[in-house]
């Protein structure tokens, strides 16, 4: 290592840890999470969930497969910053296209290792979520802190509309390579010779993963601005809306939560993550911030309704409340094992429901897909009626 190599974190606390610089040359500030999923770092770094966000990955070698055209959740990194505790020297795999660090380098991320991931993962779980600095330049241990403290924060801004799609586009079974995609390494089962349904999804920010999982089920999916009106959605007369998941505070999105208030009566309704906090906000429920939030592959999840528990991935710093919910029509199907948090709701006399964590998973175990048959099935019987 020398000198030039040397970079910085250092959080809104004061604490300051010092690493070896990858990726871009830059210094940013944004939230300091973790992340505990053992791989899929190329599925973290792309999934717009985490714009504002710096993810320290607890896993403690990172990069060993390189990275390839095919695990994205979106066209580029997504995230601010990405920490690791050891960056393989070698990246190996058949699919590999270039290596960590050139693809973050490409996307103007910094990236740091020899960050004693522990300790910074430690203090995140005691103090919660912090504001973060990381910078792959020169500056000092004492300006990292001030630019983390200067940070607006991720509390109250509106991150959706920087990562929502510009204009309406349609990923059926056809674009997701029905009857099953080649140029994927697994071979799905599709959703062969059954009836295929037009939804609307909103992109509030939407992984790749959930649009494929929803067309291999047998959905059309029309995909939608997250500014888009209800007189917009309706005008296609979908079979069904899809709310999907997204960046930053559920609060602030109101024009979101009403499009979604004047669509609920009319539509069969699913959502996923931001798309759940969503419909607890159009119900005129609440949406608190989680101390240091659930981001991993490992999360169990108890379902009142079948009394399974899966395990499940998760991305999330904010949850619904349950202050209010059932006065509001509302209730929990769903809670999350590990800190009895709401994992899952649904309105009572309504077809609509929601789910806190990722059934589609990338990265992390498929338990929780069957959702997407079950908001299939509610479509069909919904359409029958
Ligand atoms: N993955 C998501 O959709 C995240 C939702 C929201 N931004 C949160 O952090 O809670």
């Amino acid at each position: 290592m020398n000198d030039s190599q040397t970079g910085v974190l250092a959080l809104e606390d004061g604490s300051v840890f010092r690493g070896v610089a990858f990726g871009a040359k830059k210094t940013v500030v944004g939230e300091a999470v973790f992340n505990t999923s053992m791989t899929g770092y190329q599925e973290i770094l792309t999934d717009p969930s985490y714009y504002g966000q710096i993810i320290t990955m607890t896993a403690p070698m990172i990069g060993n497969y390189g990275v390839n055209e095919e695990d994205i959740e979106a066209d580029k990194p997504m995230c601010t910053g990405f920490v690791v505790r050891e960056l393989s020297p070698i990246a190996s795999n058949w699919r590999s296209t270039a290596t960590l660090p050139e693809y973050l380098e490409k996307h103007g991320i910094p990236g740091l290792e020899g960050i004693d991931t522990r300790a910074l993962t430690k203090k995140l779980r005691v103090s919660g979520a912090m504001k973060c600095c990381i910078s792959t330049e020169d500056i000092s241990d004492e300006e990292a802190v001030q630019r983390a403290k200067d940070w607006e924060g991720i509390v109250g801004a509106d991150y959706v509309k920087e990562v929502t799609c510009a204009a309406t586009y349609v990923y059926g079974p056809k674009e997701a390579g029905w009857p099953y995609n080649p140029t994927r390494s697994t071979i799905r089962k599709p959703a062969r010779e059954r009836e295929i349904f037009k939804i609307a999804a909103l992109d509030l920010g939407a992984k790749k993963s959930i649009f494929r999982e929803l067309a291999f089920h047998g959905f059309e999916v029309h995909v939608f601005p997250a500014t888009s009106t209800v007189e917009e959605i309706k005008a296609i007369n979908p079979d069904g809306v899809f709310l999907s998941n997204g960046p930053g505070d559920p609060e602030p999105v109101t024009y979101v939560h009403e499009t979604v208030r004047g669509l609920m009566n009319d539509y069969p309704v699913f959502g996923i993550c931001l798309g759940h906090q969503i419909i607890t906000h159009a119900i005129g429920a609440k949406t608190y911030k989680l101390k240091f939030g659930h981001r991993g592959g490992n999360q169990p999840v108890k379902n009142f309704e079948t009394d399974f528990v899966a395990i499940t991935a998760h991305n999330h710093g904010f949850a619904t409340s349950e202050e209010g919910l059932a006065e509001c029509g509302a209730e929990i199907t769903e809670v999350n094992l590990n800190d009895n948090t709401i994992a899952g709701i649904k309105l009572k006399d309504k077809p609509v429901f929601s789910v806190q964590y990722h059934p589609e998973a990338g990265p992390g175990p498929s338990d929780a897909n069957p959702n997407f048959e079950k908001f299939y099935q509610l479509v069909a019987q919904s359409k029958k009626a």
